[in-house]
């Protein structure tokens, strides 16, 4: 059985980086995606709007919709204050695997709570499996088509507080037209658009960063 993309991603991670050193590891993986295959990371573009939101907001408890490699895990993590936490969902868990790994190698496993499963089963449960009151930022970056619903499961669950960041990738390509519809126009949201490029190439992309008013 031939490897997979994940892990040839991996492969590169442990090649081309320095154990703990969080931002070699975001080097070698989209050195990889630029020069070798490239993956649906976020990427150094949109990852730098990224780095500006997580610094902006300084969360103590994160959560990430869709860990794949774990790149923008990495990308989060490295940049939290001692004692905050990420929260990242991925229900494959072939990529589970490799995130594990990847997030290990970048030294930031304290920082990180990797859970498999699908989101929609397992926001209702943020509370109970980790005494999570409410997030500070959610990255969003899982199925497109899930993004709204799993805003408005949050909302429900009590898991938003006033000011808490949602910030989503793709919004343009692949896009996430009913999201986007839904932040820009609900009256419980402040939204932005960080206009950018889909990752690694010229195509445009971007990130939109959306203020929950409670
Ligand atoms: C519901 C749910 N729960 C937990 N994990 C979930 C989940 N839905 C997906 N996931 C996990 O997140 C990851 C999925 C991410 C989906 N992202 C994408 O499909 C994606 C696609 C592109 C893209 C753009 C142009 C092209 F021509 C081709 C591709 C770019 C990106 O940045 C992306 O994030 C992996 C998956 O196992
Ligand atoms: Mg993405």
């Amino acid at each position: 059985m031939g490897s997979t993309r994940p892990q040839r991603l991996l492969r590169a991670v442990q090649k081309n980086s320095t154990r703990g050193d969080p931002q070699s590891v975001i080097s070698a993986i989209d050195h990889f995606c630029r020069h070798k295959e490239w993956a649906m990371n976020v990427g150094d573009e949109k990852g730098s709007i990224l780095d500006g939101v997580v610094s902006e907001v300084n969360p103590s408890t994160a959560l990430e919709l869709g860990t794949y490699c774990g790149y923008s895990t990495v990308r989060i993590a490295r940049l939290l204050p001692p004692g905050s936490q990420l929260i990242t969902l991925e229900f494959n868990p072939a990529y589970a695997a490799v995130a594990k790994q990847v997030i290990a190698w970048a030294g930031l496993q304290d920082k990180v709570q990797l859970v498999e499963g699908p989101s929609g089963d397992l926001i209702p449960q943020m509370k109970e499996l980790f005494g999570v009151k409410s997030f500070d930022l959610v990255f969003i970056d899982h199925w497109k088509d899930r993004y709204l619903a799993d805003a408005q499961l949050l909302e429900e669950c009590g898991l938003l507080r006033k000011g808490s960041v949602l910030l989503a990738d793709n919004v343009i390509c692949p896009g996430t037209p009913e999201y986007l519809e839904y932040v820009r126009n609900s009256p419980r949201y402040e939204s932005r658009y960080f206009k950018s490029h889909l990752e690694y190439t010229q195509a445009e992309d971007g990130l939109e960063k959306s203020v929950f008013l409670g």
